[in-house]
């Protein structure tokens, strides 16, 4: 089977200062990964170098075996729920209907199909009867739930999601756990960039713990450790420390 993901040598840099370094990582299909790491470590920056919305200053990424125009319509995106206009008028049916457009042509009107698609979707979501809601009225947890609806929409067969529970309800959250616990069962591929260490161990498979570099990969018990953790977090604790937290 192909890898989900090959990264190999992988540096990025603002205005020429690096925010990554050196990345080396290799994901097998139908696994849930957690990228990790103090603030600015760079999770964000290695995400968008995946997804080729930053330029790499070196190394590869193959994806899905090939490249990134070559699986496009395989891989689905969930940005952070701030990059979004969220008074935006759009109905919660047409956010979720824009997840079929690859298959659809974006001039086309969608089919009875691709709306009994994005109902079913929707419905995974727990959201059928929000479908003609304006997505601006909704909670930050049912946003959340909309934007996933709209990516499992997609058909795809790697999922990036950014910071998907950041200031959402503990019910919608679960409920997204499950969702990509289940792409995940049926051999889809997940990578999650998150912040919130408390339960990482529950939610992935795999993580990534990057502080610039990477700093360790694996399961999450290997590391979960603390030797491996202080690593990545020795400088941000020491800043808390000065700062007089303890
Ligand atoms: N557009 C940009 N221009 C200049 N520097 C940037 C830009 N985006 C990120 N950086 C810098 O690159 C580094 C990595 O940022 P990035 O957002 O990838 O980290 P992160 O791990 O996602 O952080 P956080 O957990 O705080 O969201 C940081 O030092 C950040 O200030």
């Amino acid at each position: 089977m192909t890898h989900a993901l090959a990264i190999k040598n992988v540096t990025v840099s603002y205005h020429g200062r690096s925010a990554i370094e050196a990345i080396d990582l290799t994901l097998e299909q139908g696994n849930i990964l957690g990228i990790i790491g103090p603030n600015g470590a760079g999770k964000s920056t290695l995400l968008k170098a995946i997804l080729n919305l930053i330029t790499i200053d070196s190394g590869s990424i193959n994806i899905l075996g090939g490249s990134l125009k070559e699986n496009r319509n395989r891989i689905a995106y969930v940005p952070q729920r701030n990059q979004y206009d969220w008074d935006f008028p759009i109905h919660v049916m047409d956010a979720v209907l824009i997840g079929t457009y690859p298959s659809l042509g974006i001039f086309k009107r969608p089919k009875k199909s691709d709306k009994a698609w994005a109902l079913e979707c929707l419905e995974k979501v727990g959201l059928a009867q929000y479908a003609n809601r304006q997505i601006g009225e909704l909670s930050g947890g049912q946003q959340q739930r909309v934007f996933l609806a709209r990516a499992l929409a997609q058909k795809a067969d790697l999922f990036f999601l950014d910071e998907p529970f950041v200031g959402i309800d503990i019910a919608s959250e679960e409920m997204i756990v499950k969702l990509l616990k289940d792409l995940r069962d049926e051999g889809k591929t997940v990578v999650v960039v998150h912040h919130d260490l408390s339960k990482a161990k529950e939610y992935f498979d795999e993580l990534l713990l990057l502080n610039k570099q990477l700093v360790q990969f694996g399961r999450p018990a290997e590391v979960l450790r603390p030797e491996v953790m202080r690593k990545a977090y020795e400088s941000e604790l020491a800043f808390l420390f000065e700062a007089g937290v303890s």
